[in-house]
Order: C-alpha cells, then structure tokens, then sequence
C-alpha cells in the first residue's frame, strides 16, 4: 500500500506536528546553532504555533466570510471605502513578513456586507504565503464574487523584508498595487478619487 492513500502529491500532504519541529530544529543547525542548548529547545514549538497564526488563512473561506450580507441601507448607494486596514503578510519567496496598509472599496448594487468582514476577507488571504500582487488581486476578486457590486477597488502599500533587512536593503522603499474592477476601472476619475481619499 502507497505512503498516501488519495493520491495527494506529497508536496501537499500536512506533516505532523513533530515533523514541523524537526524542520525548525533542522534550519536552527543551518542558522548555526544547537537546537538542544536550553534557550532554543521550546522554540521548534513556539515557531510552529507562530505559523499557525501567521498562516490561518488556509484554513479559512473567503466565501464563508462573505455570505452575511444585507440590502437595508436607505438607498445608500455610493462607495463604500474602508482605509488604513493594517496588513501582515509573509512573502512567499522568502517567507518574511510584509507589512503595511490595506484599503478597500466597493460600489455597492443592491447588496452591503458588513465592514469587518472586509476587514477579515483581507486578514485570510494575508495569512497565507503571498506576493503583494496575488494577495491584492485575490481580495478584489473574492468582493466581485460575493456582493457583485458595481466595482472594487483594492489599493495595497507595503514594506517586504526581505528587502529592507535582506537584499538590496532599502529601508525606506514601499511597494505600492492597486486593483480596479467595473466601474473603478472604466472611470479614471473615480479612480484620481479614491487616491485623493487616501
Ligand atoms: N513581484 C513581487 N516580487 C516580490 C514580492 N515579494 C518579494 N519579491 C521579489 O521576489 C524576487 C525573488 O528573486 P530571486 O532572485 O529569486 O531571489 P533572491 O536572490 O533572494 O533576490 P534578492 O531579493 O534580489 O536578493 C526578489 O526580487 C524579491 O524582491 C512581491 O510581493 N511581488
Ligand atoms: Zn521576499
């Protein structure tokens, strides 16, 4: 009988608990350390319940997140614009932190949904392994499919680590991705709106 019963590649298949610790252990010896001096023998378990937190969004449906939604707001039918959502995300090529600010908008047709989910839709696919690119296009894509709402607009601006403490070492740099869908991306006066909104 084969390793894995269902035929999932073994690239896909979640090691156990022990064998993340084993991983950490593993990188701790490359880092050129000893992963049985005290100070470092509880960190293998520390690092993989950090991963649990830095990388919940696996586990989370964006579908989910966004099936409450309502119709109630008094003929209220302009953009709605949540700014300054705080981003923390880890780059998948390096799998060091990306920080920084998320703003979303929408132009709502018939239905709302409410504004921490927003919040939230942006927070599961933040945790996960990302480039800044993926992560603004999913948010806007996940929006366009659960409120089919008359456009939304994704704006991300973020420092990568791996660029300020690695690499090319710029400190200062931040990378700026936007992501315009139905009526903010065919009126580029909506588009100079929002950016003067931010
Ligand atoms: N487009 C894009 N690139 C990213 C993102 N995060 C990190 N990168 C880049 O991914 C690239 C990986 O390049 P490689 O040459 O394979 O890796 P590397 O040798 O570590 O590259 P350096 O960072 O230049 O030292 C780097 O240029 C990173 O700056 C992201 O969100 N979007
Ligand atoms: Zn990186």
């Amino acid at each position: 009988m084969g390793k894995y019963q269902d035929n999932t590649p073994a690239s896909l298949t979640r090691p156990s608990r022990e064998q993340a610790e084993e991983a950490v252990r593993t990188l701790i010896r490359w880092a050129g350390d000893d992963p049985l001096r005290e100070g470092l023998l509880d960190t293998p378990a520390r690092v993989t319940r950090a991963y649990e937190e830095f990388f919940a969004g696996y586990a989370q449906s964006p579908q989910d997140l966004l099936q409450a939604t309502f119709e109630e707001v008094s003929g209220y039918q302009d953009m709605v614009l949540l700014r300054d959502i705080r981003l923390e995300s880890h780059c998948e090529h390096h799998i060091v932190p990306i920080i920084g600010k998320a703003h979303v908008a929408y132009m709502p047709s018939s239905r709302v949904v409410g504004i921490s989910k927003l919040v939230r839709l942006v927070e599961v696919f933040a945790k996960r392994l990302q480039t800044q690119e993926t992560l603004t296009a999913q948010i806007a894509q996940a929006l366009d499919a659960a409120l089919a709402p008359r456009g939304v607009a994704v704006l991300i601006d973020a420092a990568h680590q791996c660029m300020t403490t690695r690499g090319v070492k710029q400190p200062g740099v931040s990378t700026v991705t936007s992501q315009f869908s139905g009526v903010f991306a065919a009126d580029v006066a909506l588009q100079e709106r929002i950016w003067r909104l931010l």
